[in-house]
């Protein structure tokens, strides 16, 4: 089964198939992809039962640890590989049911980025670009008139008779934008896109995604482990772990209130996500008399910078110790996170969480140290 949490996956039950693709512009349904044995290896269930949906002009990011079916996926959604079971509507039409000719077709409707660019060594940065315009049979007129203004889109309209190996990794990846968004997809596919680059080069590429998602209007379904490039530019997020999503939701609601297991530790090197190594060693899931609650704080939106603790101190009487925390950003929005400690039974933790609740914070008891 399935635990789809705040799920982006689940769609109304009143809404029909021709208002989902209105709206959807990527929907999974009940896909599993077995990979069967062969003379070396056993049979592979790579997906098993999912259900995803990515919104048109949405961002959304597919994350999970290595082998748990990313790239299955993600190939599925531009027909390179075919369901065992299950339906994958882009753009309102089965992929899997294309024949080879229909499916080269609809691959010109969405574009794919990759982690090492995959450029052509021997063709200039404007030949590259120009490339699925030829494969396509565009005539050299207009693919100078659709070439140019997509160099100056990237930010490479001095680059264009450079060759691949006088650029910078960031460079190699707006060529390999720039190439994708030549025939106008509706969709771009993003595997790893960023992971060979330095974060500097990283932040750079991701602004230059999130504004063509704004600007064109282009959906975007990326898969990363890199949990900034997440909570950088992904509007939402699933959680695929052992070929099932474990976990959907907005990047918000997921990256504040992580509630699988995956999640967490996938989320584990984001700020503030982790106790500090000298509270998380003692901690114990039972109370004594003797020792002190620990609470994760979640603070949200306009609250992020409230003096709260003051507050809670002075209307409760009770000293708080402050463990660590960490003030970010996700998704555009302020979150924060505060560990503290407070001493004090059961009901006494009840009304620190009533008080933190009444602000609009929530909370987590993460356990007990003495
Ligand atoms: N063509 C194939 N034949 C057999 N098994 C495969 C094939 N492709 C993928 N698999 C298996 O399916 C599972 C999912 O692989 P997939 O490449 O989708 O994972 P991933 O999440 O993208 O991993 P990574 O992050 O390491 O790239 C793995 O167990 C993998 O070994």
């Amino acid at each position: 089964m399935n635990i789809a949490v705040n799920s982006i996956a689940a769609s109304p039950a009143s809404q029909t198939a021709s208002e989902s693709a209105a709206t959807d512009l990527i929907r999974i349904e009940g896909v599993s992809k077995i990979f069967p044995a062969s003379r070396n290896s056993a049979a592979v269930a790579a997906l098993d039962g999912i259900d995803l949906t990515a919104p048109r002009g949405s961002i959304t990011a597919i994350i999970g640890r290595s082998g748990a079916g990313k790239s299955t996926l993600i190939r599925l959604v531009n027909g390179l590989e075919k369901p065992t079971n299950g339906r994958v509507i882009v753009d309102g039409t089965d992929v899997a049911q294309l024949s080879e000719a229909k499916l080269r077709t609809i691959r010109r409707s969405i574009g794919m980025i990759f982690q090492h660019f995959n450029l052509l060594s021997s063709r200039t940065v404007f030949d590259n670009v120009a490339l699925p315009l030829e494969i396509a049979g565009v005539s050299r007129r207009d693919i100078e008139a659709k070439v140019t203004p997509l160099l100056d889109l990237v930010g490479l309209a001095d680059k264009r008779s450079r060759y691949p190996a006088e650029l910078s990794g960031g460079q190699k990846q707006r060529v390999g934008i720039a190439r994708a968004l030549s025939t106008e997809p509706k969709l771009l596919l993003s595997d790893e896109a960023t992971s060979a680059l330095d974060p500097e080069t990283t932040q750079s590429v991701l602004d230059l995604l999130a504004r063509i998602n704004r600007e064109l209007g282009l959906t975007i379904l990326l898969i990363t482990h890199e949990m900034e490039v997440v909570k950088g530019i992904a509007d939402n997020v699933a959680v695929i772990d052992g070929g099932r999503i474990v976990e959907a939701g907005s990047t918000f609601d997921v990256f504040s209130a992580p509630v699988h297991a995956t999640t967490k530790v996938l989320l584990s090197g984001v700020p503030g996500m982790q106790l500090p190594d000298y509270v998380a060693s003692r901690l114990s899931p039972t109370a004594s008399p003797e020792s002190a609650t620990v609470l994760r704080i979640i603070f949200t939106g306009p609250h992020a910078t409230d003096p709260i603790l003051s507050q809670l101190s002075a209307e409760l009487g009770i000293a708080v110790n402050i463990l660590g925390g960490a003030v970010d950003e996700i998704a555009g929005k302020p979150f924060g996170t505060l560990f503290v400690s407070f001493p004090g039974d059961q009901s006494r933790v009840e009304s620190v969480r009533e008080f933190l609740r009444r602000q609009g914070l929530s909370t987590e008891v993460l356990g007990h140290v003495s």
